[in-house]
């Protein structure tokens, strides 16, 4: 597959930076706001910030709109890109506001010109579309672009950093949050966590599921694609649970680090799709990388084995995994990304009974998203000052 392809998945949401009709009727899984409201947040310089819908889902209240002047001249100013409907929560902006003065791309696109001369970082993530060339021509101070996540497929690196603007990401302290992530979905897939939560709470349900079987995790042997922090982590998770642990990467890790995670190097990922009873991906989407696991991999793996896959959905061609999963090739799929995000209420994948789908929350945790937050900030104050720039991305 080929990079505009791989860029799909934001193409289906507006980009950044996009106005007209069309991407406005697009934008409605942004928070809607009355008349009244809009108005407040019409003024120059005034920062509007959503605070998360994730706030109400973990039971923190609900969501709610904070109008605040920032008028601090000391601070440079940065644009963030809204995450989907969710916003940023709030005690992450608290970590922004100490350096920065915020706008959010909505109330920038009300007055892009005002508001652009003065904007040095911007702020995005995977969930945001990619910020378009005529987005970043109104930003003629841009220095940075930081992204939060490791993974920066969604941006295009190269003409970024053509413009003299540099690229960060936050590497590390996503990976422990992410392989905690794959464990849960290896877990609750392998021992049909959901299906038994919902025998349990239907009102119909009067014996327990004594049917409802699931299949062995401690002692099985797991296959890791993409040995990289995020593979390590899981492969020192998984060692827990006894499992024989065979990896796979472009590149052996040391002989210290096999030891001490009592993995097997495996130079072909065949070898390593054949006698995996789970195989996880937690390879970076690159061109290389795109499409990896497809028929014929799939065809390779143990009819009992389970897919997880916690990069990038596509790393896997997904209408082959609803294939192998309807055919039986193989047992079940735990997918932590797919593509497009979020997958089409209709879509085939949403239908099959031995596929778990989370919406690509790998690295939703508290402290994981403050420390990504702290950060994007770090680099970011680090570039438009001049300094060294940590997590600086270059071009491939
Ligand atoms: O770190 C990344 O790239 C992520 O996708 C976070 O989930």
């Amino acid at each position: 597959m080929n990079r505009e392809a791989a860029r799909g998945v934001s193409r289906s949401r507006p980009k950044m930076g996009e106005g007209g009709e069309e991407g406005r009727q697009q934008k409605s899984w942004r928070s809607v706001r009355t008349e009244k409201e809009e108005e407040q947040i019409t003024q120059a310089f005034v920062v509007t910030l959503s605070l998360s819908s994730r706030v109400e889902t973990a039971g923190l209240g609900k969501p709610q709109l904070e109008t605040q002047k920032m008028m601090d001249g000391d601070k440079p100013w940065v644009l963030i890109s809204e995450v989907g409907e969710n916003g940023y929560l709030e005690e992450v902006i608290d970590i922004i506001k100490q350096h920065f003065n915020i706008i959010c791309h909505r109330d920038f696109l009300k007055n892009p010109q005002l508001h652009g001369p003065k904007i040095q970082a911007l702020f995005v993530w995977h969930t945001c579309p990619d910020p378009e060339p005529s987005l970043l021509s109104l930003l003629p101070s841009l220095k940075v672009v930081a992204n939060g996540g490791v993974g920066v497929n969604h941006l295009d690196v190269s003409y970024i950093t053509s413009l003299g603007v540099k690229v960060t990401n936050t590497p590390s302290v996503v990976s422990d949050a992410t392989a905690d992530m794959a464990m849960a979905l290896l877990l609750a897939s392998a021992r049909r966590v959901v299906r038994g939560h919902q025998i349990a709470v239907d009102v119909q349900t009067t014996h327990l599921p004594l049917t409802l079987m699931g299949i062995d995790v401690t002692g099985s042997t797991l296959g890791i694609i993409g040995m990289g922090d995020v593979g390590y982590k899981i492969a020192q998770r998984c060692k827990g649970f006894d499992m024989k642990i065979l990896y796979h990467n472009r590149n052996r890790r040391s002989d210290e680090d096999e030891q001490a995670l009592g993995a097997t190097y495996c130079e072909n990922m065949d070898d390593l799709l054949k006698a995996s009873d789970f195989v996880i991906l937690g390879v970076t989407l690159t061109p290389e990388t795109t499409g990896l696991i497809s028929h014929r991999e799939l065809s390779l793996m143990k009819p009992t084995a389970t897919l997880v896959n916690v990069s990038r959905g596509l790393v896997v061609d997904q209408d082959a995994v609803v294939k192998a999963l309807q055919s039986g090739t193989i047992h079940a799929a735990a997918l932590d990304v797919t593509y497009p995000e979020l997958l089409p209420r209709d879509h085939p994948l949403l239908g099959l009974p031995n596929v778990l789908i989370s919406p690509h929350m790998g690295i939703n945790t508290y402290s994981t998203i403050r420390r990504m937050v702290q950060t994007m900030v770090q680099s970011a104050v680090a570039a438009i000052s001049g300094h060294p720039v940590p997590n600086e991305v270059k071009p491939r």
